[in-house]
Formats: C-alpha cells, structure tokens, sequence
C-alpha cells in the first residue's frame, strides 16, 4: 500500500486526492528545511534529518540534545569524494560532540581534514539529498535513525519515498496563467507567456519572439536563469550572451521561442552557485566547486521545458545549444530535435576556464582550441 498520507490522519477526499497529499508534504517539507526545522524521512527505516544550511546553531544544538549526540552527518557522494572518502551511496560521520561549526566544516567548506572513522551511508539517504535541492538548500544533512513512533519528533513534518514519487509526476504539469506583448530592443513583436506549476517552482516564462510556424521545426532556446550572467551582463560566464545571441537568432529566423526556466546555479540555487564562486576564487574549477559543496555535475531537470513545449504545441525543435544534455532530455520526453544549432559567447579571460570544464567534464559541445584561440588573438 502507498504510504502517503505521513503524519497527516484523516485526509479530506473532496481536495485532496493521493496526488495532492504527496504533493503537499514534500513542498511542506522542502519548507519546512528552509526554516531550519527537522523533518522526518519514512521508508523501511525512518530518520529524521535537518539541513545545516538553513539551521541555526541553536537550531543544531537542540538537535544534538534531543539525540543525545547520536547524530551524524550525511556526505552526499560527491562531497565525500571531495574530502576523500571512497564511497558510492554517501558517508556517514559521527557529530557526538561535534559543535555546529565542526558540523558546517565537514558539510560543506574547504580544508577540512578527512574524518577519522566514518560508515556507508544506507542508500535511501539520497532521497533526502533530493529534498534539500527541491529547498535551493546545500545536501549537508545532520540526521539520526528514529523508531518510527518516536515522541521527540511527533508532529515533525514527515515524507516517504512514495510521496516523493508521486509528486515528481507534479513536475510535469504546467498551465499557463498570463500571456502579453512586451516590447524588446531590436526584435519583432515578442510575447511573454507565464506558465505556473510543478514541484516547488516559481513561475516561469516562455518568450514567444515573432511569429514561429509552430508545423516546422522551431527555433528554441531553453536557457536556465542566471541572474549574475543575464541581468548583470557577469563576466565570468557567457550566459548574457547566450541569451541575447538567441534571441537575436529566433529573430532573424521568423520567431522562435526560448524558455527562461527557473534555473539559477544549475538547479542549485543562487545561494549555493555564491559558495561556488567562491571556491571558484580559490582555485577549483565549476564542477570541483560544487562537488566541494555536495552536488553532482548537473542537478538540473527539464520537465518544465518538455511540459511547457507541449503546452504551446511544439513538438519538433532547432535546439539553441551547447549541452547535449538538454536535446537527450527533450528527446526523451517525445520532442523530436531536428537540429542543434551553437550559441556562443564572448570568449574572455574571466569565462575562459569556466567554458573549457563545460567542453572538458561536462561533454558541451564546444570547442577548447578555438576558445583559447580567441583569447590569443585578442
Ligand atoms: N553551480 C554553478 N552554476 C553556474 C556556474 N556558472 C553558471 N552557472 C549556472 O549555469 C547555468 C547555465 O545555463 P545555460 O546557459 O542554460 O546552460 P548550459 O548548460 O551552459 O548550456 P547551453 O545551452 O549550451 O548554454 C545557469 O543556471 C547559471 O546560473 C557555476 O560556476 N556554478
Ligand atoms: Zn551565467
């Protein structure tokens, strides 16, 4: 039987059907670890968990208390890997004793020392890894396995594996809540359609530019946010560039359409993508950086793109990108991709590196020896 309605007794079947009580505990949840509040993880075994990102040192002391120092923290495995433990399915470390500092050292900073003595994280940890992203939180988790009735965590929020399966399927559903022309330097007419749904997303735009014939393949761009990039026109990625240069294609082209998903940080949030710059500063290169910080090469999923493609009636695309990544998604969703064609940048010293790990570890479609060529030649 599905285990859906965690901790929430008697459901209203008029409003809420096993899709919406899913729905409603991981977006309590993802809330809930924002606050810096415990939630509770329901599987065969059940844990309760808080994020170090968002608790407060009080907030982990509590913690520490009521688990009489039991506690661990949870290392995601590319953060294990980042400070030197083999591991597939995460590691465990002890925190008795460990100070909310000690905690936030071993989660997530640079120059900490490879724990001592640590075990294998057991695999259904990932799941809550999953819902720190869902929160634009670091996967840095103090938790503790609990009886599954245990009176310090009655009324803590709770979530299970199949909640957080049924409400993935809410990632796929989009409508659109507004649409009209905004005027925009040097294109045709370009209309701006908002579109709401999902799992803990805000709402997200499709611009429309000119006027696509939506039976032939259309121009389209799926551009994840980047508010240092696009709004601020950031050196240190080419995302501005991209944006604008695609646009400009669509318009040249007769219309296209580019989707501004709800992205930043590749998924991670703008918080995180900061901590990233940050140790970008002091040496590792992108993914290194967010390895650094818990996540893998590429969090981010695209269901919003393939559901809102679908919503506007495209099915066949000329794919506006580097990132094979992108068109794999889209073809599996059912969009046929007809052709991809390259958005590129300014190439400079401050994008260089940044643009070479895309090409290098991350299997973009770009080409390293022109891009350092470019710089040469300038
Ligand atoms: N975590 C992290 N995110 C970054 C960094 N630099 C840029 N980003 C984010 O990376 C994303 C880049 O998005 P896109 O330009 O749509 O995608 P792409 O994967 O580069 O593929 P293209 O379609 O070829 O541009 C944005 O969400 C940026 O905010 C970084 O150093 N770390
Ligand atoms: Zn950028």
């Amino acid at each position: 039987m599905l285990k859906t309605d965690a901790g929430v007794g008697r459901v209203s079947k008029a409003f809420l059907g096993p899709t919406d009580v899913a729905h409603r505990s991981c977006e309590i949840a993802a809330a809930e670890l924002r606050y810096g509040r415990p939630i509770v993880f329901r599987s065969d075994r059940s844990f309760a968990a808080m994020a170090l990102d968002a608790a407060s040192a009080a907030g982990y002391d509590r913690f520490a208390e009521v688990t009489e120092g039991t506690h661990s923290i949870y290392l995601t495995p590319p953060r294990a890997t980042a400070i030197g433990l083999a591991t597939t399915t995460g590691a465990l470390v002890s925190l008795r004793d460990a100070s909310f500092e000690r905690a936030c050292a071993l989660g997530y900073r640079l120059d900490v020392e490879k724990p001592e003595t640590w075990s294998e994280a057991p695999a259904e940890l990932s799941q809550l890894a999953l819902m720190s992203s869902l929160a634009l939180l670091l996967p840095a988790l103090v938790v503790v396995e609990i009886e599954p009735d245990d009176d310090a965590f009655a009324g803590i929020a709770q979530v299970t594996p199949d909640e957080m399966k049924i409400a993935s399927e809410a990632e796929q559903r989009f409508e659109i809540v507004a649409r009209t022309i905004v005027p925009l330097p040097d294109l045709p007419q370009s209309e701006f359609i908002v579109f709401r749904g999902g799992l803990s997303q805000r709402d997200q735009i499709a611009i429309v530019v000119g006027d696509p014939d939506l039976e032939r393949s259309v121009p389209t761009r799926i551009h994840s946010s980047c508010i240092t990039g696009d709004l601020f026109g950031s050196l240190k990625c080419d995302c501005g560039d991209q944006l604008h240069g695609a646009l400009r294609t669509m318009a040249a082209r007769g219309g296209g359409v580019l989707l501004y998903l709800d992205h930043e940080g590749r998924g991670t949030g703008i918080g995180a993508k900061m901590r990233a710059y940050g140790y970008q500063s002091r040496g590792l290169d992108t993914i290194d950086a967010d390895a650094a910080l818990g996540f893998g090469p590429d969090p981010r999923r695209y269901h919003a793109a393939s559901a809102m493609l679908g919503v506007l009636g495209i099915s066949k695309v000329d794919l506006l990108t580097n990132n094979p990544s992108k068109a794999a998604f889209l073809e599996k969703a059912g969009i046929t991709v007809t052709r991809r064609t390259p958005v590129l940048g300014e190439v400079t010293g401050d994008n260089r590196n940044y643009l070479a790990t895309k090409a290098r570890r991350a299997g973009h479609l770009l080409d390293v020896a022109s891009i350092t060529a470019a710089l040469v030649r300038k």
